[in-house]
């Protein structure tokens, strides 16, 4: 069985109930078809009543069975815009813009939702930036108790099983932090060492990637990378990490070999850790297009619920994935 067919054998038999908010995107009532007819989960549809069944029919999407909830008609309106003013208090939130917010913005309205267990957990970004979905999960759902650092991840599905563990492997972070500082590097390779175990199924082999492997470069970029292992050390992590490494040393056996001999991770890993933003997000794009990888995600790691985003690129298939995999992530 493929790493989402069982994902979805998994999600079958919890049964969630997970939030799609961006109604108005054709691609998300199809997938909100697909989802009810898989059984993966209980679908809610934010939006006007009428207007979602009107475009439904419009593009033949079956959506009997999804809950619609209308924040310009739901009876818990109150309760929701003062959650938000108490969370927004140091910013000074009005009650007016709260109410604004949460009339009028879906993905706010829908994280709400999930942060008082009216629905387990929701999946946006097929018609809006990454940045607007993370920040109304940020702000609304917030980070996990302990943890600092939310951050994403994008499970490829490579063709041809070479790389990785069987053509597995995790690349992050691809969509949240910018230029992570060695903290947040490490941060990001917990995060992404723990989805890929409870996620994935992987016993994790994390490389922290460089354009330098051992040493082989000086620059303060490395630096930075080399001190992210420094601190993995420290926290005394239970997981298999090396670096700094170039990415043909993490994932060739024989240029691992040849250019960290001694590591564990060398030529293995399946955890790839990037060193900022611009080379992660560039990176899972050339492989997914390129080598015609699927990429599930990205799944966003460190938020007290699961809240996912996707790629405006995606595929209804990519989101009826990411509804299962937002489903089993659920505690
Ligand atoms: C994630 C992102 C939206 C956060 O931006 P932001 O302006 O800091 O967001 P907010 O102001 O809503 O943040 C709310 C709070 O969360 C904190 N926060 C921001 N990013 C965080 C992170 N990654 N982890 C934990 N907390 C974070 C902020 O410091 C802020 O704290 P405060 O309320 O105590 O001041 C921003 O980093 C971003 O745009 N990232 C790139 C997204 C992107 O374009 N990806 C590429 C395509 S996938
Ligand atoms: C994850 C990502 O790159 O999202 P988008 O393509 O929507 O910017």
């Amino acid at each position: 069985m493929g790493l989402i067919e069982s994902i979805k054998e998994k999600a079958k038999l919890q049964l969630r109930t997970i939030v799609l908010p961006e109604t108005e995107d054709e691609r998300v009532l199809k997938a909100a078809q697909m989802v009810l007819e898989e059984k993966t989960a209980n679908v809610v549809l934010i939006g006007n009543v009428d207007t979602i069944k009107a475009d439904a029919a419009k593009y033949g999407a079956n959506i009997e069975g999804a809950a619609i909830v209308d924040p310009k008609n739901f009876d818990n309106i109150d309760k929701y815009i003062d959650e938000l003013v108490e969370l927004r208090r140091s910013k000074n939130l009005s009650r007016e813009e709260a109410t604004e917010i949460m009339t009028t913005e879906p993905r706010f309205f829908g994280c709400m939702m999930v942060r008082l267990g009216d629905a387990d957990g929701l999946v946006a970004g097929s018609n809006s930036p990454t940045a607007d979905v993370l920040k109304a999960a940020i702000q609304v759902i917030k980070t996990a108790p302990g943890i600092n650092t939310v951050s994403s991840t994008f499970v490829m599905e490579t063709k041809d099983g070479k790389f990785g563990d069987n053509g597995l492997i995790l690349f992050a972070d691809c969509a949240v932090i910018p230029e992570p500082n060695a903290e947040q590097l490490a941060d990001i390779a917990a995060a992404t060492a723990a989805t890929a175990s409870s996620v994935v199924g992987l016993e994790p082999r994390v490389a922290m990637l460089s354009f330098s492997t051992k040493g082989s470069a000086k620059h303060p970029l490395v630096d930075k990378v080399q001190y992210a292992c420094e601190i993995l050390d420290e926290r005394n992590v239970d997981f298999s990490f090396d670096g700094e490494m170039q990415a043909d040393a993490a994932i060739v056996e024989a240029i691992g070999a040849k250019k960290a001999p001694d590591s564990k991770v060398a030529g293995k890993a399946n955890v790839l850790v990037f060193p900022d933003l611009q080379s992660g997000n560039i990176g899972y794009k050339l492989v997914q297009r390129f080598a015609g990888a699927e990429a599930h995600g990205p799944i966003v790691q460190g938020l007290n619920k699961p809240v996912n985003d996707l790629s405006r690129g995606c595929s209804i298939e990519d989101i009826a994935n990411l509804v299962a995999i937002t489903a089993t992530q659920i505690k």
